[in-house]
């Protein structure tokens, strides 16, 4: 009988202990606000998403508490105080693993705060044929030598982190690396002690911000943070109430009950703001229970969707609703549902887009029971 497969174990080593120098920010860059949250939390919080634990961060320790807020609420980290060098830092937090020793450690920088997992699982997979692995992206400008001329771009990669190793070999590598004193990364201790490592192809949102300016996101930066939220909301058609459908009264035979004015469009696209920046749904931010919320107008809820979502570091990019009805027709009135949906929002009209479809008379929407609408919204990273 074969035993069974024992877990691997893996830890990450963020390196925050800087001081940024080049940035030149009023904070160590790390600390610095990026995309709505302190640099060093995009990456402690891609380790975290990907199931990696523990997360060693290492940092300066007249800043632990400075970094204990700027990691609040994240699971399984840990602060190691860092040294003078990279390389110092590195070996602080690999002898605190030490002693409770993983199977791999991916090294990271927390000035790189574009990690996804995808780029976490290339290295580890790579780990099962090499002891240490690296992502690369090729050279693409021409490089030119100072009284050299144009240097030949074969061979050349541009290296990032996280550099990944199986941990028994890059702490005894770091123990035994004797200078030159500053080491370029951790791939150069482990090849100076004999080791292969294998690279797999980087990402360009990876880039490391050095300089005043990289604490801008870029726009590649901006592009592959995106978050799509989707709601769904259901009311009861009944006699005596007002119809209202985003935002706008509609002249009808009945209207939605509800506890407040029931606008179910508006419900369900709260419901996918709130889910796009993930800040939980309208049933915990307005309970039907609380009297404040009595024959409230929907467009407070909206606002406060975006406003959360604002508080999160999140604008809205486009929203779409879907009306499920066989009546009213939403058609006359779809112009006007749209500049009031955008007027709420914020966003020019062109962001918001308004549907209907029937379920050819199926169902409670096909009986006339009752109306539902599904939204879907997109936020995108407010810049600083
Ligand atoms: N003693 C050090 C030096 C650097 N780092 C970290 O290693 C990464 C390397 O990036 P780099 O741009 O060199 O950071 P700084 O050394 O802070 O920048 P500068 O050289 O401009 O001062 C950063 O996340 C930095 O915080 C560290 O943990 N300990
Ligand atoms: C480790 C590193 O980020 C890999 O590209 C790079 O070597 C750090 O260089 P720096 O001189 O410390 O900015």
């Amino acid at each position: 009988m074969s035993s069974p497969a024992v877990p691997t174990k893996i830890a990450a080593i963020v390196l925050a202990a800087g001081q940024g120098l080049r940035a030149g920010a009023p904070v160590p860059k790390q600390f610095a606000p990026h995309l709505g949250k302190p640099l060093m939390r995009h990456s402690v919080e891609a380790f975290a998403h990907a199931g990696i634990s523990p997360i060693l961060v290492a940092t300066r320790s007249d800043l632990h508490a400075a970094a204990q807020d700027a990691l609040a609420g994240i699971e399984g980290v840990t602060l190691v105080s860092g040294g003078a060098m990279r390389q110092d830092s590195v070996r602080a937090a690999l002898e605190r693993l030490a002693s409770d020793a993983p199977d791999l450690v991916l090294i990271h920088d927390a000035a790189r705060p574009g990690l996804t997992t995808a780029v976490i699982l290339r290295l580890i997979d790579a780990l099962s044929s090499a002891p240490g692995a690296i992502p690369v992206l090729p050279v693409v400008d021409s490089l030119f030598r100072e009284n050299e001329g144009t240097v030949p771009r074969n061979g050349l990669h541009r290296v990032q982190t996280p550099q990944a190793f199986r941990f028994p070999e890059i702490l005894a590598a770091h123990r035994e690396w004797k200078g030159p004193a500053a080491a370029g990364d951790d791939a150069e201790v482990a090849r100076r002690a004999g080791l292969e490592v294998a690279l797999v192809e980087g990402d360009e949102a990876l880039r490391k911000v050095t300089f005043a300016g990289d604490l801008q996101p870029s726009a590649v930066t901006k592009a592959v943070h995106p978050r799509t939220g989707t709601g769904f909301d259901v009311h009861r058609l009944v006699a005596g109430e007002e119809l209202w459908l985003c935002g706008v009264r509609i002249d009808h035979d009945r209207g939605l009950s509800g506890h407040s004015d029931a606008d179910v469009a508006l419900h369900a696209l709260t419901d996918a703001v709130l889910g796009a920046a993930a800040c939980g749904d309208i049933g915990e931010h307005f309970p039907p229970t609380d009297q404040r919320w009595l024959g409230a107008s929907s467009d407070r809820f909206l606002a406060h969707a975006v406003a959360l979502a604002a508080k999160s570091g999140y604008a809205i990019g486009n929203v779409d609703v879907t009306i499920i009805c066989e009546a009213p027709k939403i058609g006359p009135y779809r112009a006007q549902m749209r500049a009031r949906i955008a007027d709420i929002l914020d966003v020019d009209i062109d962001a918001v887009s308004v549907k209907a479809t029937t379920t050819e008379r199926l169902g409670f929407s096909g009986r006339g029971e009752g109306i539902a609408v599904q939204a879907s919204a997109t936020v995108v990273p407010i810049v600083p």
